[in-house]
């Protein structure tokens, strides 16, 4: 049953339009992630449902409940049942840890609240530090109290914001898990905004992709990576291109030969496209197989934690590639790259013209 649904959400400030008509429903349970680039209308969507704006068109509803329509019903935010958690923790700090947390419950009278405030606290993992003020709470710790905060009053839909761009990387890599995992224990939906792509893949059940105030793709991860529908899609969740290439008579040609469609591709004329390609589809060649061959300039190797990446050249795109240690080699090396073709993502060539993203 959806929980939440998003109808043709249009938000203006002043001459600015933040929204053009944004749909979407949010399933009991589920998680879904909205993703996009700063400006593209996320947090705007975000605090719609929060109610903390009105919208200027369109409906949001709540399970059976209207909750904002344009020049129609509004709830407030205080009656629409839900959870919220910032980038920047927002924890009162003359409040301890325990404090913050039973504060919104107070209504169960003191000891009630507070007991149940300290079994949300135990569930994030931090009942141990239940009588400290937030001064004295790392990052991390501060946006594991602000999480208890926000399920203790068991909402119907918690809406995140950004909640861990404050962190650093392998802090927020274990509390995305622990946001998950604690969400889904408690059977919550929830509404997570990120810019980063890798959260909202690995988190969302459903994740939406926005840019310029529109949806432009609601998926699973899986068919996110796999199908990406525009090619900013693709270049937003880190496929490598875009390489030039000629589709005739259903052989596309490359800058390093000739290649497939991937199988399914939808029909398309004969012309020119731009190719995108995952870091999956591209492996050091060792020296068989069916794919494409192409030439790579090696520009140099990094180490990122235990992994080897070569930093490559490959026809005019630079693209990192994870190897194994023993294939690390010296800038300047010219090396074969097998290309999967089957994985290939193929978009209409790009204009010239300057856009919003890709200034002149
Ligand atoms: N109160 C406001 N007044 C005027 N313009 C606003 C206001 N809030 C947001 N905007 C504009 O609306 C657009 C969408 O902003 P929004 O904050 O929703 O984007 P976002 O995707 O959440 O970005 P970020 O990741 O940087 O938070 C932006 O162009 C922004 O400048």
């Amino acid at each position: 049953m959806s929980l939440l649904h998003i109808d043709a959400a249009h938000k203006r400030y002043d001459h600015h339009t933040a929204l053009h008509g944004v749909s979407l429903q949010l399933q009991e349970g589920e998680i879904l992630c909205l993703l996009g680039p700063s400006g593209s209308g996320k947090t705007t969507l975000l605090r719609l449902v929060a109610g903390l704006e009105r919208l200027d068109g369109g409906s949001i509803r709540l399970g059976q409940t209207l909750v904002d329509a344009a020049g129609g019903p509004f709830l407030p935010p205080e009656q629409r049942q839900l959870g919220m958690v910032f980038q920047d923790y927002a924890l009162w700090p003359h409040l301890s840890a325990l404090d913050n947390v039973a504060l919104p419950l107070h209504r169960l009278g003191r000891v009630a609240a507070h007991k149940q405030a300290l079994a949300m606290l135990d569930e994030v993992g931090l009942a141990a530090l239940a009588d400290r003020h937030p001064h004295a709470l790392s990052g991390g710790q501060q946006q594991r109290v602000a999480l208890a905060r926000a399920l203790a009053v068991k909402p119907r839909l918690l809406l995140c914001d950004e909640p861990l761009s404050n962190l650093d990387a392998g802090l927020r890599e274990e509390l995305r898990e622990r946001i998950g995992s604690v969400v889904r224990a408690h059977g919550i939906s929830a509404l997570y905004i990120t810019h980063d792509h890798r959260e909202a893949l690995a988190l969302g059940d459903r994740v939406g992709v926005m840019h310029q105030g529109r949806l432009q793709q609601l998926s699973t991860p899986r068919e996110l990576l796999r199908q990406p529908v525009s090619d900013f899609v693709a270049r937003f969740t880190s496929a490598h291109g875009p390489w030039p290439v000629t589709l005739r008579a259903g052989r596309l040609q490359a800058p390093w030969g000739a290649m497939d469609l991937p199988h399914g591709t939808a029909a398309r004329a004969d012309g020119q496209y731009q190719l995108y390609l995952r870091a999956a589809a591209l492996r050091l060649s060792e020296g068989s197989g069916n794919e494409a061959v192409a030439q790579a300039r090696v520009l140099g190797c990094v180490t990122v934690g235990e992994q080897t990446e070569l930093r490559l050249d490959l026809h005019g795109v630079s693209l990192r590639l994870p190897v194994a240690d023993e294939h690390a080699t010296a800038p300047g090396t010219v090396t074969s790259i097998h290309v999967n073709g089957a994985q290939a993502l193929i978009y209409p060539a790009r204009s010239t013209e300057p856009t919003e993203e890709h200034p002149a």
